[in-house]
């Protein structure tokens, strides 16, 4: 059963053509990363799915919903979640706040009971605060609950980033390079959280430099190259592809991209 389903998106910055008409689809509990080189329209691609930017072509389709003019925050209530490349954390609040941050964020409707001040809101506050500690314990963050964020190391951030994503209750999560800037141990540990959240029944889609990472977790993966897709497929398949480690190696001559051929060698070493 689908879950998201792309459709020829496509969007134009002056006269750049930073993606043009890209389509694929995700299912509950798989995980669907988008790879290509530095400036192939990953991010683009991804602010288009998440609402940050209107394409101006093509759809995207939720549970069968046409939701592509819908705003982020319309979209997190509807299922549609993202974090972002550079974290979007609150360095001055504790662990704790930054999840319950994202739990409010997920129900603004309750505003009113807020203000008023009611029984409700008292219970409400418990509630919030026992399902963001449990969403801590996930990610081994719970000891660091009261603990100001901006004291946590880079891979803690990260997870801590995810998981005020999931105070949305997404279906479909979106990861803008979870692992960038982690050390291997962290991005091991980021890596098997993935898992487990696809495992749980999530979309995930995966934007991700990492290519070991993104070998070892994806079940189906996407090639843009200057904006167009130029592969999907297996991770098998997709590594296998000239076009995709012509692209890759075309890239490595003038910039910092791994080969895709080399980094699954290194994956299976
Ligand atoms: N807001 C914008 N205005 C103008 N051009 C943009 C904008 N956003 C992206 N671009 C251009 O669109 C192209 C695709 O950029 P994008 O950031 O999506 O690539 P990417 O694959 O995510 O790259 P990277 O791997 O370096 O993050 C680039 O040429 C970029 O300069």
């Amino acid at each position: 059963m689908t879950l998201l389903q792309i459709e020829g998106l496509g969007i134009s910055f002056g006269g750049l053509r930073a993606v043009n008409d890209v389509g694929f689809s995700a299912k509950p509990g798989e995980v669907v990363s988008v790879i290509g080189p530095n400036g192939a329209g990953k991010t683009t691609l991804f602010n288009m799915i998440s609402g940050v930017y209107l394409p101006n072509t093509g759809r995207v389709l939720l549970d069968g919903q046409d939701v592509t003019r819908f705003e982020s925050h319309r979209l997190a209530r509807k299922g549609l979640t993202r974090t972002f490349q550079n974290l979007q954390i609150f360095q001055d609040m504790t662990v704790l706040e930054n999840v319950i941050v994202g739990f409010h964020l997920a129900e603004r409707g309750h505003l009113l009971a807020d203000i008023l001040s009611l029984p409700s809101t008292k219970r409400r506050a418990r509630e919030v605060r026992t399902k963001a500690m449990d969403l801590l314990k996930r990610v081994r963050l719970d000891k660091a609950a009261d603990q100001v964020a901006g004291n946590l190391s880079y891979g803690s951030l990260k997870r801590l980033e995810i998981v005020r994503a999931l105070a949305m209750e997404p279906r479909v999560l979106l990861l803008d390079e979870p692992a960038a800037g982690c050390n291997a141990v962290e991005t091991e540990e980021i890596d098997s959280f993935i898992a487990e959240l696809a495992a749980s029944g999530i979309a995930i889609l995966l934007v991700e430099h990492d290519m070991k990472m993104v070998m070892r977790i994806s079940n189906h993966i996407v090639v843009l190259d200057h904006g167009e897709k130029i592969a999907e497929g297996s991770p098998e398949e997709v590594s296998k592809n000239p076009e995709v480690i012509s692209a890759y190696l075309g890239a490595e001559a003038g910039q910092d991209t791994p080969s895709v051929e080399r980094e699954v060698a290194n994956a299976d070493g």
